[in-house]
């Protein structure tokens, strides 16, 4: 049974960082570092509207639950567009962090959020964790948390090009003395390169797959320039026509090709990016290069291609995936160091009693 979640918050002791991505959620707690990595996925019972599972077991259950159980990614295109699925998920990720023994007393909670979201959204993000129990609940725009977590100097008075793609969202954004001076968001990410692969599949090959199959395949043969050694993957799912269970083996360059256009959007996004930046910054970034961020950082010869149409550095962040969760970590230790930056975002305190 969930039970709420101010029952849990309050049992902790370190200060935590949370990232609530669309495809992941990540937990960082002070002094510890990443606790909880996990799809943002839950299984609810549709009659009783009860969680059945979260995260990774939740992931397993996609696209195989019977009629009365869905499986719900509550984070949609990086929004949160089911609030008390949310709750539900955060529940039980923070559970786990309690399991692991971080006690102590009311933390204090920093959640990267997309920085196209609404002030509702921020609201009902910081919301979720001041019912949780969070002494004090800050937002901060993810790609700034994503620089911070790449370890770049956002506070001094040079300019950091940084690119997070993730599962919903893709943001560029240049940043400067703490603050993000141009910045830019669209909900095409990780997300509508699994949908291109489902679409493909189905045009050239006339078969139905599922959204893991395609992410699988991304994974392992997709990318945005031409390999050293392309490869073969085998998509297996449903005949269109006969409905009968089928595999097809496709080639990297076709799913290239497949995968072009959602691609091609990101790298346009970044272009303009560039182009709208001041002078004296795009100097400094001609010179210290560009920095990829989130998982989709990790598509094959993404940061080729990008060096290749953009004639300047790009660099992928150690570890992309953990960068925003690291980014919302560092601050949640070090708030004072990071005004400007969460000016960006917002902060709630708890009403007292
Ligand atoms: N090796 C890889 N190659 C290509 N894409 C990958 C790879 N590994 C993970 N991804 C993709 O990265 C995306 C998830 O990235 P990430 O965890 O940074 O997103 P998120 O923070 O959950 O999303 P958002 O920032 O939009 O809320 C998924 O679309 C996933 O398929």
């Amino acid at each position: 049974m969930i039970r709420p979640l101010s029952a849990l918050f309050g049992l902790f002791s370190r200060d935590l960082g949370i990232d609530l991505g669309t495809a992941n959620t990540l937990v960082y707690v002070r002094g510890k570092g990443i606790v909880i990595s996990e799809p943002s996925v839950v299984a609810v019972d549709k009659k009783t509207r009860r969680a059945l599972a979260v995260g990774v077991e939740a992931k397993a259950m996609v696209g195989k639950t019977p009629e009365t159980i869905v499986a719900v990614r509550p984070l949609k295109d990086g929004v949160i567009a089911d609030f008390d699925t949310v709750e539900m998920m955060l529940h039980y990720f923070i559970r786990k962090v309690h399991v692991q023994r971080f006690m102590a007393p009311h933390p204090r909670v920093v959640i990267g959020i997309p920085s196209g979201v609404t002030e509702v959204e921020k609201r009902a993000a910081k919301d979720a964790a001041l019912s949780a129990g969070a002494r004090e609940a800050y937002t901060i725009e993810e790609p700034m948390a994503a620089a911070i977590g790449a370890g770049l100097p956002i506070n001094e008075a040079v300019g950091s090009m940084i690119v997070d793609i993730g599962g919903g969202t893709t943001e560029v954004a240049i940043i400067s003395l703490g603050g993000i001076v141009v910045n830019y968001s669209i909900r095409v990410a990780g997300d509508e390169i699994d949908d291109a692969i489902i679409q493909f599949a189905r045009r050239d090959h006339n078969l139905v797959i599922g959204e893991r199959t395609a992410e699988n395949a991304k994974i392992a043969a997709g990318s945005a320039y031409p390999l050293e050694e392309e490869r073969r993957v085998t998509l297996r799912g449903r005949d269109l026509l006969t409905g009968l269970p089928k595999a097809v083996e496709v080639s990297s360059v076709e799913i290239r090709d497949a995968i072009s256009g959602p691609v091609n959007t990101i790298i346009d996004l970044i272009k303009t990016c560039v182009e709208e930046t001041p002078p004296e910054l795009i100097a400094d970034i001609m010179e210290r290069g560009i920095v990829l961020a989130g998982g989709g950082a990790l598509l094959m010869g993404l940061d080729k291609r990008l060096q290749a149409e953009l004639r300047m550095p790009v660099y992928r962040a150690d570890d992309p995936l953990t960068c925003v969760a690291r980014g919302t970590g560092r601050v949640a230790e070090a708030l004072h160091l990071y005004q400007r930056a969460l000016a960006g975002g917002q902060e709630l305190r708890r009403p007292s009693r």
